[in-house]
């Protein structure tokens, strides 16, 4: 499993080896009430396989809705010390939390490129606090918004919402998949993050778009059986990476 300091995945990116189907399962969509068991179940070899886990944190003013914040996320890296804690910040003032969930034990802090006017700055204070940097795109976000990070390889990560940011189990934007073509074909190394309605009927046009970095909440969540949707979400994306790397 994944030491939440362990670097590979932006090691491999920097390096431009091929990317990696990372899976994510988002928090949101568990019973908060067995976080813990909810939690290595989807991490645990034998009762699922998963890469990462996705913390959503939402503010009730950058979103209409409120989760959780640093506490929970300090909870969770004392019970689970090996895993990648992403972090998605759905807030209005990014800048004021970078601090608090650095010291909670974030891996990745993901921030919002319409929530801040100095992007640069507020990824330098990331990294001085040792946390990987993710910048987010809601959907009416144009992939163009963050091409000046890409380019001077300011980021590990973009996300690509595919629903408006504030609720698990929506409806899966296709829209989108433009926008993540476009990212994917200028920044072939970059990891890319797709969020909103992934489960087997949407994996597909993602994974062929280019994501490469795939939270999945509900259809996790609430499956009979968790490893195997998992499983089938990392299939699918490996299949893609290597069709693209034969081409
Ligand atoms: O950031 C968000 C919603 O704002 C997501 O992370 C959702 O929580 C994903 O949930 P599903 O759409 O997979 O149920
Ligand atoms: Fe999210």
């Amino acid at each position: 499993m994944f030491n939440h300091l362990d670097k590979s995945t932006y090691l491999d990116a920097k390096k431009k080896v091929p990317l990696k189907p990372i899976i994510a399962p988002s928090l949101l969509a568990c019973d908060f009430s067995r976080l813990f068991e909810e939690s290595s179940s989807v991490l645990s070899a034998d009762g699922g396989a998963s890469e990462w886990l996705h913390v959503d944190v939402m503010d009730g003013h950058f979103v209409p809705n409120i989760s959780i914040g640093s506490v929970v996320v300090s909870s969770l890296r004392k019970a689970l010390p090996q895993a990648f804690l992403d972090c998605h910040l759905m807030v209005s003032h990014p800048e004021q939390w970078v601090d608090d969930f650095a010291s909670a034990g974030a891996s990745q802090y993901t921030f919002h490129i319409e929530a801040t006017t100095s992007p640069k700055g507020l990824i330098d204070a990331i990294r001085a606090k040792g946390m990987q940097v993710g910048v987010a795109l809601k959907p009416g976000t144009p992939a163009s918004s963050v091409f000046e990070l890409c380019d001077a390889d300011l980021v590990d990560m973009v996300l690509v919402m595919t629903v408006e940011p504030g609720f698990g189990g929506q409806s899966f934007m296709s829209n989108m998949m433009p926008k993540v073509l476009e990212l994917r074909t200028k920044y072939p190394a970059l990891n890319i993050q797709v969020d909103g309605g992934l489960g087997p009927s949407t994996i597909a046009a993602a994974a062929e778009a280019g994501a490469n970095v795939i939270v999945a909440g509900t259809s996790v969540f609430r499956a009979p059986s968790r490893k195997q949707v998992t499983d089938e979400l990392r299939d699918c994306v490996a299949k893609a990476i290597a069709t693209r790397s034969h081409l």
